[in-house]
């Protein structure tokens, strides 16, 4: 058996959110109208640390698209990334194993190209505050992306800790700030990146029409958003079922799911503009496995 092995630097060469944005509202839309094979995805708990073993195999017959993602989150980590992962890609005609490529970077950017979509369609066409709440990857991996979609002419952010809240504000020429409060009150755009598993974005800081990226709290027991935020807003999940299993800020808080995503990219449902919206990010295997499938595109082309 001759597998091939693309590593993160290929994978971070030739992936660009210009490719990768309209792919992922694409896996979106496949996604919602059930042209896609896929579970939610399993859990094993590693409690000694803290951390899961995820397991997310997706299929895409339109594609011939079949892979998994292995991707393992510890929060605790320190010296390492928090998340790891790899990607193995099978033949879907006959099942041969046939690429095993990084999964780190895949994640990082298509959670953010995910979010990326949910904000072309969901935050006003001059959303000029962008406010990021945690200074992680995904953080700067959704500055990235967000910038691509709107021309933000404020970045606030805020992290529990300060000096990397400086830091990235830093990179980006964004403003560090000491209170998520003081971060989010004059934001039309609103990203929660942070590892938190109680909420740290409140309803009365988030004015009205306020669109709002919830990207961490993936487990049925984490929060990271106010309940009073998530009922009251219009609620949009990448995946209605995943939402009902996984996330606690949809199950704790008891709200109303309006809209998977790629229902409203399919215009099955309205974008809310107007309104105050969330999008419930939760990352979905077919994010993944369309992500692996451009990266070999991209790496035959390159
Ligand atoms: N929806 C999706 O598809 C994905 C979601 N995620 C989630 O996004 C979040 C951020 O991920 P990364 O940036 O990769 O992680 P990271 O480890 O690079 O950054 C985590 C950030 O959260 C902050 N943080 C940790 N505990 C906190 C607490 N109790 N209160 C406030 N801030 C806290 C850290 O200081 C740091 O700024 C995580 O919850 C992660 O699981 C990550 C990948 C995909
Ligand atoms: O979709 C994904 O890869 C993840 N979601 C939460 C942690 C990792």
């Amino acid at each position: 058996m001759d597998i091939k092995f693309i590593p993160a630097e290929d994978v971070k060469r030739v992936l660009h959110f210009s490719e990768l944005i309209p792919q992922m509202e694409s896996a979106l839309k496949k996604f919602s109208s059930k042209n896609v094979e896929q579970p939610v995805r399993s859990i094993v708990s590693v409690k000694e640390a803290n951390g899961f073993l995820g397991v997310m195999p997706a299929y895409s017959s339109t594609d011939q698209a079949l892979a998994v993602k292995l991707v393992t989150f510890y929060p605790q980590n320190t010296d390492v990334p928090t998340h790891n992962a790899i990607i193995a890609v099978f033949n879907s005609h006959n099942g041969i194993p046939e690429v095993i490529m990084d999964g780190e970077v895949i994640t990082t950017m298509r959670t953010a190209a995910v979010s990326a979509v949910a904000t072309k369609y969901l935050a006003a066409g001059d959303a000029s505050t962008l406010a990021v709440l945690g200074s992680g990857v995904q953080a700067r991996s959704h500055i990235q992306a967000l910038s691509s979609i709107r021309s933000f002419k404020k970045i606030n952010i805020w992290s529990r800790t300060k000096k990397n809240a400086e830091k990235l504000a830093g990179e980006v020429g964004g403003t560090a700030y000491d209170s998520v409060q003081e971060a989010v009150k004059d934001a039309d755009v609103i990203v929660t990146v942070t590892s938190s598993s109680t909420p740290v974005l409140m309803k009365d800081w988030v004015k009205p029409g306020t669109h709002v990226n919830a990207v961490g709290a993936c487990r049925p027991d984490w929060q990271e958003i106010d309940p009073d935020l998530m009922r009251s807003s219009v609620l949009y999940v990448d995946s209605r079922e995943a939402a009902m299993k996984e996330s606690g800020d949809v199950i704790l808080s008891k709200a109303d799911i309006f809209a998977e995503l790629g229902e409203m990219v399919l215009g099955v449902k309205e974008a809310e503009v107007q309104k105050t919206t969330v999008f419930k990010s939760l990352g979905l295997a077919i994010e993944d496995v369309m992500s692996a499938k451009l990266v070999q595109q991209l790496m035959k082309m390159n």
